[in-house]
């Protein structure tokens, strides 16, 4: 089979023009084919801050109403994404920017209210693997934002680690997929505080217990649930390090 590189890279290393040039001339370097997922959180938070709408995060996830969702519509599928896809055109690469409404390439439905209403929030239904895979047989890298659309007109939010999660499942039917969650810390770390505290592998098991004692705790939850759903679906390798050790044997990788 051949082979596929998936970089998600989070809110805090895109919300810098530095840490995201960096990551761009990391990413420019990768062999082979690849794609890009990236996130945005922080930067929606600030704009909407701006236009004087308060953030809410729930289990990692943003209650998207109706005016936040106009918010990370423009901030995500507009300013991030196209940012991103002209850097990369500087550097030679031929990048495409999708949010899931393009080329219906991801599909959600709006999350059943339970305990929480998060509102304009889409979970995954389908992910369109064929058609990305089309773009990348084409040499085009395809860059895709945290958003996705009901097929009825609607755009939904969606978490980013989840739409790099979901894409690598249904890509490594097509490929052999290798997926790195790229982010401002050397990888899961035992100490937060600690940057050189990386923990080289972790199982279900592990996780399980770091959750319990508080180890592994926020944003870094749903990270680790997507890895290892990525890696009981078929993606050869999962790996969670930092943005500028994308093109390095580093941090900790995911094992079932
Ligand atoms: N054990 C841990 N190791 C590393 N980071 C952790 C850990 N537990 C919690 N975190 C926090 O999780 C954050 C990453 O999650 P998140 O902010 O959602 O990242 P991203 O925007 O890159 O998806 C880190 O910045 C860190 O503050
Ligand atoms: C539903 C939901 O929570 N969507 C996320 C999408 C952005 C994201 O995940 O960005 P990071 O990778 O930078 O955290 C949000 O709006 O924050």
């Amino acid at each position: 089979m051949e082979k596929l590189t998936i970089i998600k890279v989070g809110g805090k290393i895109v919300e810098e023009a530095d840490t995201l040039n960096q990551l761009l001339d990391n990413f420019s370097a990768l062999p082979g084919y690849k794609l890009l997922v990236h996130g945005g959180g922080r930067s929606a938070t600030k704009l909407a801050a701006q236009l004087g709408i308060e953030s809410q995060m729930v289990n990692g996830r943003r209650i998207t109403d109706a005016e936040t969702l106009k918010v990370v519509t423009m901030v995500y599928g507009g300013l991030v994404n196209k940012n991103i896809v002209a850097g990369l055109q500087a550097k030679g690469v031929n990048a495409i920017g999708l949010t899931g409404a393009d080329l219906n390439v991801i599909r959600s439905v709006k999350r059943p209210v339970k305990d929480v209403d998060y509102g304009f929030v889409g979970d995954v239904e389908a992910v369109n693997g064929e058609m990305l895979a089309s773009l990348i047989h084409q040499n085009i890298v395809p860059v895709m934002a945290p958003l996705t659309h009901d097929g009825k007109g609607n755009m939904l939010n969606t978490n980013a680690d989840t739409i790099a999660g979901e894409t690598a499942k249904a890509l490594a039917k097509l490929f052999d997929v290798t997926l790195v969650y790229c982010f401002e810390k050397k990888g899961v770390l035992r100490d937060a505080d600690d940057d050189d505290s990386v923990i080289p592998v972790i199982t279900p098991e592990l996780f399980r217990q770091y959750v319990v004692e508080g180890v592994i705790q926020g944003g870094m939850i749903p990270k680790l649930e997507n890895s290892f759903s990525a890696v009981e679906a078929g993606v050869s390798r999962v790996i969670i390090t930092l943005a500028s050790a994308i093109n390095q044997d580093a941090g900790t990788v995911i094992k079932k």
